[in-house]
């Protein structure tokens, strides 16, 4: 089986874009997404994204495998990639070129600016625990700087709920969290029952923070939308933040607004298109 695929990242959040709009399940198996990320064996990327026709409602839906098969809800940078993808498959050229994207975290709606960011409607974020899912609060309460044991450590966390769980931990200086051993105790935390992306924020100023993240399903990656996202909302709820912040990740920035008006998340950012290439499968990899 020959696949046709385009390479994008979203601030080096990297992903294989997949043109899946002649079927409604996607054409590669979670098994062979693990393989087609492998940096090594495969094509290398954080994440796979299929364009899949949309529901009515929506222009597309949008799938996405995560680099170890798992399948999460959403992808704030992959939504970024995914409409400059389908505007390229359409052929379109010009300004006001919006999509309603059909994902498992409702119909989320970007729009491509004329600097040649995308600008997206990213909805109302989840707060309560029940919505996470987190056991840290009781299921009805919102989750904001509450206690969490990591490593033998208390930690102060927020959790905030993007259609995919986030765990926020603000620090005073970012660059001495050991993110490669402490990412993996919080994504598999037991009061995360379905795993978690983790973030931990160095507020430089109420309008400018630093970001690292641990993703789930991908370990360490440049950048995360949704974990951006999330982290101004708690920001916002802890008092640290304003509602318009800048989000300085590894791989660049985001501009997020969390809207008093309303209360939905807009995020700013590049989408930007590497490669194209054709895969068959099975990928001789010895995996
Ligand atoms: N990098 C993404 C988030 C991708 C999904 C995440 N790993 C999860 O499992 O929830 C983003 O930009 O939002």
């Amino acid at each position: 089986m020959a696949i046709e695929f385009t390479k994008y990242h979203g601030l080096g959040n990297d992903f294989i874009l997949i043109d899946n709009r002649h079927q409604s399940e996607p054409i590669c198996t979670q098994r062979q997404a693990v393989q087609m990320c492998d940096r090594h064996f495969g094509i290398g990327a954080d994440g796979v994204i299929f364009a899949l026709p949309g529901d009515g409602a929506s222009d597309y839906t949008m799938r996405i495998f995560n680099s170890d098969g798992s399948e999460p809800e959403m992808c704030g940078n992959g939504i970024r990639c995914l409409a400059k993808f389908i505007t390229e498959l359409e052929g379109k050229t010009g300004t006001a070129i919006a999509y309603k994207i059909n994902t498992a975290a409702g119909v989320i709606c970007p729009e491509l600016l004329t600097d040649g960011q995308v600008k997206v409607d990213m909805g109302l974020p989840r707060l309560l625990a029940a919505e996470i899912p987190t056991t840290l609060s009781e299921n009805n309460l919102k989750v904001i700087d509450v206690p969490l044991e990591v490593a033998g450590q208390v930690l102060s966390v927020t959790c905030v709920s993007m259609g995919n769980p986030h765990c926020i931990t603000f620090v005073d200086d970012v660059a001495s969290v050991p993110l490669t051993e402490i990412g993996p105790l919080f994504e598999h935390h037991p009061a995360f029952p379905e795993r978690t992306n983790t973030e931990f924020i160095e507020v430089v100023r109420p309008d400018y923070v630093k970001m690292r993240v641990w993703e789930r399903g991908a370990g360490i990656t440049l950048a995360c939308g949704t974990g951006a996202c999330a982290s101004v909302v708690a920001g916002v709820l802890t008092q640290r933040c304003d509602r318009q912040v800048t989000v300085e990740l590894p791989g660049g920035c985001l501009q997020i607004e969390w809207s008093a008006t309303d209360q939905r998340l807009y995020m700013t950012g590049p989408a930007q298109a590497v490669f194209q290439g054709q895969l068959t499968f099975p990928i001789n990899n010895n995996q």
